[in-house]
């Protein structure tokens, strides 16, 4: 799967299983790393003055090698730099002593800005800070303002996490193997990478079947296959029916924008709960959306009562921290009995700042699982604490790690979304704009993920999709969108799953 992302230590290992296996020496795969970098340089600055690549004393460095040789050999001026040298017998010596050009201490590094650099100091093998003098000619390469092209990643950025360890450069294009690392999707890594170029070079993928990787990037291949197919015979119900508790009658519209948003989304039914005087103002606002009055104390009994429901929203402009608890804690108690997903967002999430065991225990007393938690940074610190401060953790460890101890589909907002199953699986969202910065944004995506749910999605799935679907509609909604231009594009989001029908659902 092309949009598996591998851990470095998963990239190795398959790098070793081909060399072993495959009867490919590590050479070759070198050379096919090298020969996509220098690709790159010559189909995007091809007309630079000079290559200067700058070469570390790993195997990042020897693809560096074998591009400064090859570029040599397609008539550019090159010099290379070197920052150690590579130890005897190693695949990277073999590089070095391959390419015939010029080679020069990293103190005769002077780029312009008609230059190209190739940064190939440091690759997946980064295990500590950079040293002065790379980072003295980083600084030169940045001050240049001269394209900078990296081989796998930019040195300085940590291949597992996304973290810059430190005066990394930002890239035009970045020339990686096999498949992409979670370095590349995760911010500030994938800021500094640019442009992702993904090169095979004749690595194996039966190198991976002993251990399927469990992260990926978040593409419609991953969900497309279990959205629901229209079928002439559905009726309203049977396309799902989601519910929406509202706030109270000062904060009914992040109510209002979940369950139009799950109404775009395909349930055939959303019906928003709240005190009636809330709903005197849903009134006013909406026609096909059904309204059901309820006190904080007979709220979940009202929710039982509607046909066929099986998903509900709780926690958007929600405000009450006790009777959110009490109903999220009912819900998931009785999930089993009622088959009611629960997507807890926002003040329900706040609600358990200083009680999540309660919140945990009651998840994993489900048989199979039954909820969803959709925290941004500060609600994800609110409810693990020791993981969001942890800073070995990455972004994906952090959200797998959440999803399993709390038994449920963790979806951990940002620009780079991670949404993480408690069996491991977890998809990075890349197709986040600025647009999707705006008040009400979330409610609209906690609405997508219950609309998708109440058509009967399992939850990681229905998470991964809302995060693919909210992306596009909040870019079809262009830079100056406010919530509800993402609602109202929505259709425009599933509209380009159509596009690719090949792979992906069809869809009306
Ligand atoms: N067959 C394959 O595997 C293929 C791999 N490929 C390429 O290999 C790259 C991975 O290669 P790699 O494992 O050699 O790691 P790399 O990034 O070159 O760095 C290791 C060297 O740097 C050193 N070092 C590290 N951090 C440092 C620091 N902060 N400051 C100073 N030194 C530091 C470290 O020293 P040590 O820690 O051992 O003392 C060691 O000498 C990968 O990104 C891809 O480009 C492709 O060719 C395809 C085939
Ligand atoms: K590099």
């Amino acid at each position: 799967m092309s949009h598996a992302v591998l851990a470095c230590e998963q990239m190795a290992h398959a790098d070793r299983w081909t060399i072993e296996n495959a009867q490919i020496p590590g050479t070759t795969l070198m050379e096919n790393a090298g020969a996509a970098v220098a690709r790159a340089v010559l189909e995007r600055f091809g007309h630079a003055r000079r290559a200067l690549v700058l070469c570390g004393p790993g195997n990042n460095g020897g693809d560096g090698y074998v591009a400064a040789r090859i570029l040599q050999e397609s008539g550019m001026s090159v010099t290379a730099y070197a920052f150690g040298t590579p130890r005897g017998g190693t695949d990277a010596a073999i590089a070095r002593s391959r390419y015939s050009g010029a080679v020069e201490p990293p103190e005769e590094f002077e780029p312009s800005r008609d230059d190209v650099v190739v940064d190939a100091i440091f690759g997946a093998g980064l295990t500590r800070d950079l040293p002065e003098r790379v980072l003295v000619a980083l600084h030169k390469a940045r001050s240049a303002t001269c394209p900078v092209v990296a081989v796998d990643l930019p040195s300085g950025v940590n291949g597992d996490s996304g973290a810059d360890l430190g005066g990394a450069l930002t890239a035009d294009v970045t020339v990686t193997f096999f498949r992409k690392k979670p370095g590349h999707l995760l911010f500030p890594g994938r800021q500094a990478c640019g442009e992702v170029v993904v090169a095979d070079i004749g690595v194996r993928a039966e190198a991976l079947a002993a251990k399927p990787p469990v992260i990926f990037e978040n593409v419609p291949q991953l969900w497309g296959p279990v959205l629901p197919k229209p079928d002439a015979t559905w009726h309203k119900y049977s396309r799902g029916h989601a519910a929406v508790f509202s706030g109270g009658k000062h904060a009914t519209g992040a109510a209002r924008l979940a369950a139009l948003a799950a109404q775009r989304t395909g349930a055939g039914a959303v019906t928003i709960l709240g005190q009636p005087d809330a709903l005197d103002i849903h009134a006013a606002h909406l026609t096909s959306i059904m309204l059901r009055p309820c006190a904080p104390d007979d709220s979940y009994d009202r929710l039982g009562e509607l046909k066929g429901c099986r998903a509900c929203v709780l926690g958007p402009g929600f405000g009450d921290f006790t009777t959110a608890r009490r109903l999220a804690l009912s819900i998931l108690q009785e999930a089993d009995r009622t088959g009611l997903r629960l997507v807890l967002d926002a003040d329900g999430i706040t609600a358990f700042a200083s009680e999540s065991k309660a919140l945990f225990d009651v998840a994993h007393a489900v048989v199979g699982q039954a909820l969803v938690l959709t925290p941004h940074e500060g609600e994800f610190g609110r409810l693990f604490p020791d993981l969001a401060e942890d800073r070995s953790l990455s972004k994906v460890d952090k959200a797998v790690a959440a999803a399993a101890r709390a038994n449920a589909v963790v979806l951990y907002k940002g620009p780079d979304t991670v949404v993480a199953a408690p069996d491991g699986r977890a998809a990075i969202n890349t197709n986040a704009t600025s647009s999707l910065a705006t008040a009400g944004s979330g409610d609209v995506l906690s609405g997508v993920i219950g609309g998708l749910v109440a058509q009967g999605l399992p939850l990681w799935e229905a998470a991964c999709a809302a995060a693919w679907l909210h992306g596009e509609a909040g870019g079809a909604a262009g830079p100056l969108a406010v919530a509800e231009d993402i609602v109202a594009r929505i259709p425009v989001a599933f509209g380009l799953l159509n596009q690719g029908r090949d792979t992906r659902a069809p869809w009306p």
